[in-house]
């Protein structure tokens, strides 16, 4: 009888592991297989499937061999920021399947075919799920949050955003961002001083976004993001090495550190959503609304509804922001400042309008911020040559049409940012130049599709931070340029690379002199 029992056994487990490997065969080969055949009928192509990789090996490969090369002080930076799609792209075409392991992208760049994925058939689409590592790092909000919970979420922060709300910020951003310049000049001597801007940015943008998200909480806010900061690191670090499934569930001593930040936070922003409830209870709040105070007050005001704000929604939107909020805004002034420094032209172009429209004061109005009509074209020419997000991901919900292509339900979509910005068709000859004029009509009229320029993307879930972003480099280049001239360090290398998003590998080294130094020798 025990024999009887212990040889069915056997065949159960022999039963379940053939299951197993059979699933495997399915998911790692039959599967993508099936897929690549689905799209060859169509006309679309691509590298071939390799079992369980996909196309890591080759892309990671391309990536890197991109950044340990230097480049000229050139625009063209698809090659070396996204090699692997202008290498396949040569060979397969815009439109062309590649396999980030067992899942399969589509890589989609044609205007009319964004727009359909992003507004007039968005239904259809749904933000992936990101790598685990970002994950952690995004948060559960806005930024990953889907359906009903998403929207709720977007209107009760959306108030934060009114430009409104926004402009009643300039007097704390223009203080952060005299307080730098401060600190600059102090550096200087005989009124000159070599700044790696894309530092001493992060820190401002930091501050902004600390202000922005818990307003009167703002000291105990930063203590939350520093911690955040270092979470960052840690998961950053893990990036650049190689995947491995369920990795970050292992107590490794990286892990441990990241779980133990994790509770950190929580505990503070806890402590903090408390003080601030007591604090609502006893005096009105004053200033601009912040991301805090407004999903608090949403919390408070429907206790008992489905759609109540949790602390730990507070907690995850909190997280958003900061991933969100903090290095793209900086990157984008970075990689301004970097365009000003190498075309003086421009550079003196928005000084002048900058004297012109602020007049004698040296912190433009909120009023002033608006009438900046070149300096709002030159950060539009750098979101376009340098768009800190390069490219973003849609998954089809249901099997789709999209444009005359049959996508099966469960396909992502890779929308290269970058290269539609890149593309010669839609921006012309001279694509990979610095001519902020191409905006001078507004955007909708500066490429040969509306659907041209998206580095804030399309749609219900285009970025809510955008209009900060624009104010806050605006606001930071006309103090900049009101006191400073400035031009590359020798230092300098040209290096765009991507990590997550776009930024300067070997910094951004750059020499300001003073304008009252200038003016002092007579210049
Ligand atoms: C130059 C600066 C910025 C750039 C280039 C940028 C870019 C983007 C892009 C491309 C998206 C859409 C992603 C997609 O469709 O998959 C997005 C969404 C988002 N951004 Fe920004 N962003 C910037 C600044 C900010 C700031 C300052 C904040 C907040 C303080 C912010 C918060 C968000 C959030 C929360 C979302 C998700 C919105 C939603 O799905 O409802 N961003 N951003």
């Amino acid at each position: 009888m025990e024999e009887l029992l212990s040889c069915i056994k056997l065949i159960l487990l022999a039963f379940m592991a053939l299951l197993f490997v059979l699933k495997v065969v399915v998911l790692l080969w039959w599967r993508p297989k099936k897929i690549e055949v689905h799209f060859s009928k169509q006309g679309i192509r691509g590298p071939p499937y390799h079992f369980f990789i996909g196309n890591f090996k080759e892309l990671m490969g391309m990536m890197l061999k991109a950044s340990s090369q230097p480049m000229p002080l050139s625009h063209n930076i698809l090659p070396r920021v996204l090699s692997f799609y202008h290498h396949w792209k040569k060979i397969y075409g815009a439109t062309f399947l590649v396999w980030f392991g067992s899942t399969v992208r589509l890589t989609v760049s044609d205007p009319d075919l964004i727009r359909e994925i992003f507004t007039s058939k968005s239904e259809f689409y749904e933000k992936n799920e990101a790598h685990p590592l970002v994950k952690q790092l995004e948060g559960d909000g806005l930024l990953s949050l889907k359906g009903e919970k998403w929207a709720h979420h977007r209107k009760i922060i959306t108030p934060t955003f009114h430009m409104e709300n926004l402009k009643l910020l300039i007097p704390v951003m223009a203080k952060c961002v005299v307080d730098m310049l401060d600190k600059w000049s102090a550096m200087s001597e005989n009124g000159e001083v070599e700044i790696d801007v894309s530092e001493w940015f992060q820190t401002l943008t930091e501050d902004v976004i600390t202000r922005t998200a818990f307003g009167s909480s703002y000291e105990d806010g930063k203590a939350v993001f520093r911690l955040q900061a270092q979470q960052m690191l840690l998961a950053a670090d893990v990036f650049q090495k190689a995947f491995i499934p369920g990795y970050r569930f292992f107590p490794t001593k990286r892990n441990m550190n990241s779980w133990k930040l994790d509770k950190e936070i929580k505990k503070l922003l806890v402590k903090l959503i408390n003080q601030r409830r007591e604090n609502c209870c006893l005096t009105v709040e004053k200033g601009p609304k912040d991301l805090l105070g407004l999903m608090i007050q949403a919390s408070n005001s429907c206790p008992s509804s489905n759609s109540n704000i949790t602390v730990y929604d507070i907690v995850e939107e909190c997280k958003s922001f900061f991933f969100a909020g903090k290095q793209t805004t900086s990157n984008l002034l970075t990689w301004t400042t970097i365009l000003l420094a190498m075309h003086p032209h421009w550079q003196v172009q928005a000084r002048e309008e900058v004297l012109r429209v602020c007049g004698a004061r040296d912190i433009p109005t909120k009023d002033d911020v608006v009438k900046l009509k070149t300096l709002n074209m030159i950060v539009n020419e750098s979101l376009r040559l340098y768009p800190p997000t390069i490219a973003t991901i849609r998954r089809a919900k249901t099997d789709v049409e999209l444009g005359d292509y049959k996508i099966p339900r469960g396909t992502e979509l890779l929308i290269p940012i970058l290269a539609v910005h890149h593309d010669q068709g839609l921006w012309g000859n001279d694509v990979n130049e610095f001519n902020p004029g191409r905006f001078s009509e507004g955007v909708a009229h500066a490429a040969n599709h509306p659907v041209s320029f998206i580095p804030f993307g399309l749609g219900v879930r285009t970025c809510i931070g955008q209009n900060l972003a624009i104010l806050q480099a605006k606001l930071a280049l006309s103090i900049i340029l009101h006191r400073f001239t400035f031009r590359l360090a020798p230092a300098y290398q040209h290096a765009p690379t991507v990590l997550m998003l776009l930024y300067p590998q070997h910094g951004a080294p750059i020499i300001f002199q003073t304008r009252t130094s200038l003016r002092d020798q007579g210049l």
